[in-house]
């Protein structure tokens, strides 16, 4: 079962509880929420206060993608502003076992972020902890970047590792996600995808995530 996440950093944001609802009518899983902080990515969008203020717009799950540093001093805001999944990356934390149940501690899911040129040895060690693992397929930063297409070798090796130790986790790939790379993810071993642009900058939301989803 294929899950379309759709990354409201494409969405036009003087009117974004209507674009969350739009997407959310067109059959929406997940709303993907994008922080960035201008140091650990070279941009600055979102922080708790809008997750606040979005939460009450919709009844899906906000997947919370932390581009910054130090998230364990963050996560307890996201979390009160109604986080339900948060994910961090591997690159922005020093104690990843900690901060991992640091998320999971205060009641929500928990997922590990890999940068395109981080090997997935780097979750070896944690993989059993989490409920998800984010694979990057555009350098993180801005929306509307071209896919880097050799990171379907690293889904594939994610989907093995986890089918080899008997998880049942989500592998999720985030960044120039459209009707083509959908389905060369899907084929190595994805089942959550992110879309910022092959969504909103579509008018038909329903249309445009029903093709992602295949
Ligand atoms: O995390 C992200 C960027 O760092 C975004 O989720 C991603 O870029 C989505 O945008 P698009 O689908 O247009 O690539
Ligand atoms: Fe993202």
């Amino acid at each position: 079962m294929i899950k379309i996440a759709p990354s409201i950093l494409s969405a036009n944001f003087s009117r974004l509880a209507d674009e969350i609802k739009d997407v959310e009518r067109g059959g929406a899983d997940y709303i993907h929420v994008d922080v960035m902080d201008g140091h650990f990515v070279p941009n600055i969008t979102i922080g708790p206060l809008v997750v606040e203020a979005i939460r009450p717009i919709t009844t899906l799950p906000l997947d919370v993608h932390l581009m910054i540093e130090d998230p364990d001093q963050y996560i307890p805001l996201f979390a009160k502003a109604g986080a339900d999944i948060i994910s961090v990356h591997v690159e922005a934390c020093t104690h990843l076992h900690r901060t991992i149940h640091h998320i999971k501690d205060l009641g929500i899911k928990a997922g590990v972020v890999l940068n395109p040129g981080t090997p997935v040895s780097f979750i070896e060690t944690v993989i059993e902890d989490v409920d998800l693992v984010l694979l990057m397929t555009v350098n993180p930063g801005f929306g509307g970047q071209a896919f880097i297409p050799s990171v379907l070798k690293k889904i594939k090796e994610v989907s093995e590792l986890a089918n080899n130790r008997n998880l049942h986790i989500d592998i999720e790939v985030d960044g120039g996600v459209n009707e083509e790379t959908a389905r060369a993810c899907v084929a190595a071993g994805a089942n959550v995808l992110v879309a910022g642009s092959a969504i909103y900058n579509e008018k038909d939301r329903q249309q445009a995530i029903a093709q992602l989803r295949g």
